[in-house]
């Protein structure tokens, strides 16, 4: 069994891949390290020969985990690294280990799964877009900030914008004005995001014509996906992409 891990800024996805091949035999997504080898060492029959992870934090934190993991589970570690160019995929950065690990691994799967121009829209904790031309060229993309950070900054900033998850949740039923500071909270940030999505294909068209696949990822890529209906709705794309970046053989 393979344990495959993507530590985001906020979260951990994991899914553990069965020797079979096809499909996760498990998967979550876990706050902290703690949280995740809980996570893992709660699940029945586990037997983890082999791990890969990508992860968009400090060195230091990344290495704790993997070293973590290697204590639990006693099995070898292969972290996704940057490159210059990959699977057809030519990094678009000045520097290309700038870029992001997750952003990079996510343009691998894209282009992969395109065969062909792609934009690669990402939502998480930040938002992120990346084109890739029909040769592999990345020619950059962009960074905003994601529902949780605008969301967050609104409640820190501001002494009278209070509410709970579960009311968030209620407000984003509809997008029509808010009534309430939930809804109008929530449904203005939703479509900030929406904005930024549009703005990407508009972009997109000026560079392709409509000759280009666009795909959503992340964990808030629901919130604008009807803004999309095109897209390709991929929430493995970063996986994808690391099993292309760390073989395991
Ligand atoms: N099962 C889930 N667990 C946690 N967050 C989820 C889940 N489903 C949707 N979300 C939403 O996804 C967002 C987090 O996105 P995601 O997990 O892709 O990225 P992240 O780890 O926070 O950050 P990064 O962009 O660095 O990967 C949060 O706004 C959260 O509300
Ligand atoms: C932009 C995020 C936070 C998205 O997860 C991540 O890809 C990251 O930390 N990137 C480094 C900066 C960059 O990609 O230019
Ligand atoms: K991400």
């Amino acid at each position: 069994m393979i344990l495959e891990l993507d530590c985001g800024n906020s979260f951990i996805k994991w899914r553990v891949l069965g020797s079979g091949g096809v499909g996760a035999c498990a998967e979550g997504v876990a706050g902290s390290d703690v949280a995740l080898i809980e996570s893992l060492v709660a699940l029945p029959g586990l037997s983890l020969t082999r791990c890969r992870l990508v992860s968009v934090r400090a060195q230091e934190e990344t290495s704790r985990l993997a070293e973590a993991l290697v204590e639990a589970f006693g099995v070898a570690v292969s972290c996704a690294a940057s490159a210059r160019e990959m699977a057809g995929v030519r990094n678009g950065y000045e520097d290309f280990e700038r870029l992001g690990l997750d952003r990079w691994l996510a343009m691998l799967g894209g282009f992969k799964l395109a065969s062909g121009a792609c934009l690669v829209l990402d939502f998480g904790t930040a938002a992120t877009a990346d084109f890739i031309a029909a040769d592999g060229e990345h020619l950059g993309g962009f960074i905003c900030p994601g529902m949780p950070l605008m969301r967050n900054q609104l409640r820190t900033h501001t002494r009278r914008i209070r509410y709970d998850d579960a009311a968030a949740e209620r407000a984003l039923e509809r997008l029509s004005p808010g009534r309430t500071t939930v809804e109008a909270v929530e449904r203005g940030c939703t479509l900030m995001l929406r904005g930024f999505v549009l703005t990407q294909l508009e972009q997109a068209r000026s560079y392709w014509g409509d000759d280009f696949t666009v795909f959503l990822t992340g964990g808030d890529a629901d919130l604008v996906r009807n803004a999309v209906p095109q897209a390709r709705l991929v929430p493995d794309l970063v996986f994808v992409g690391l099993a292309m970046a760390c073989p395991l053989s």
